[in-house]
């Protein structure tokens, strides 16, 4: 018996899957070519297997009491993202197209539009963006977390590499951490990425806010984006959330910020979530507006 020839790529219903544009702690992200509009997109690739897995226990026993239960499970964070996602429409937002979900399969294909320039900056690096372009970046990356925020939603995971360039502009990706702003008691910690994340991260929920620990992971990737780098490093999360907490901001021996870029990252990067700025002072600060 002779096996035809597989052909060497994945065609998934009209998706021929081409090489992988990203990977993360969600998966991977593929290129892929729809044959039918003749249109590049990033096809997300999920483990429904993987995710649950992540959840400890096979699936998190719905809570039997009314009120906030246990917090969602990877995998029902999945769907709550793309139930989200369905939702929302702004030009800073990633589009997302399609959901290829069979049942009986054990991945899941989130069909996103293509955003060609991929992430604003991949650090750490040696050649950081200037102010200029940086704070237009940062001003689309503003815009789409405001209609977040207006949405109810918090993004908690804000850092460069979901911050993605297509068209001449930046889209806000990756809703795999946010969490409804309304949702009291949900838990605070654990959700996004150690470096970018506030110090009142590790805080009673109640004592947390999503929209002032977004300012603060917006800060963190416009330093990233002017350094090349992230404000502070540690070899485990607990020893860098302590010099988050503890350390204060410094800059690199041979960067020399703007006096107004100083400032707003101050602000930005307030220890303290209630002095914090809050987006609309971030929005209306001189750096920004110049
Ligand atoms: C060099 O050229 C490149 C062009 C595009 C990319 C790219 O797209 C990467 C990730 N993409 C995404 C990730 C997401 O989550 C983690 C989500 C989401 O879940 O919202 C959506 C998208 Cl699109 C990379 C390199």
């Amino acid at each position: 018996v002779s096996l035809a020839q597989a052909p060497g790529y994945v065609q998934l219903n009209q998706y021929r899957l081409l090489e992988p544009i990203g990977q993360g702690s969600y998966g991977i992200v593929k290129l892929a070519y729809n044959e039918e509009d003749d249109t590049h997109y990033a096809m997300k690739i999920l483990s429904k297997r993987k995710l649950m897995r992540r959840a400890g226990l096979f699936g998190r026993a719905p809570p039997r009491r009314p009120g906030p239960g246990p917090p969602p499970s990877p995998l029902q964070r999945v769907y709550r993202e793309i139930a989200v996602l369905k939702k929302l429409d702004h030009p800073n937002v990633v589009k997302l197209v399609e959901v290829l979900d069979d049942p009986a399969e054990d991945h899941l294909y989130l069909v996103f539009q293509l955003l060609e320039g991929g992430p604003v900056i991949d650090i750490p690096t040696e050649n950081p963006l200037s102010e200029e372009l940086s704070r237009r970046y940062i001003r689309d990356a503003l815009l789409g977390v405001e209609y977040l925020h207006y949405q109810r939603i918090a993004h908690r995971d804000i850092k460069p590499a979901n911050l993605l360039l297509g068209e001449g502009r930046v889209q806000v990706a990756d809703l795999g951490a946010c969490g409804e702003l309304a949702a009291a008691g949900r838990v605070s910690g654990t959700v996004g990425t150690p470096a970018f994340r506030a110090p009142e991260a590790a805080a009673p929920a109640d004592k947390y806010s999503g929209e002032a620990a977004d300012i603060w992971s917006l800060g963190v990737t416009l330093y990233a984006m002017v350094t090349g780098k992230v404000p502070w490093v540690g070899s485990s999360a607990v020893e860098l959330q302590r010099k988050v907490l503890a350390e204060p901001l410094t800059y690199p021996p041979n960067f020399q910020p703007s006096k107004q870029l100083r400032h707003l990252l101050s602000r930005m990067l307030d220890k303290d979530p209630a002095t914090r700025a809050t987006l609309q002072e971030v929005k209306d600060h001189e750096w920004i507006t110049d």
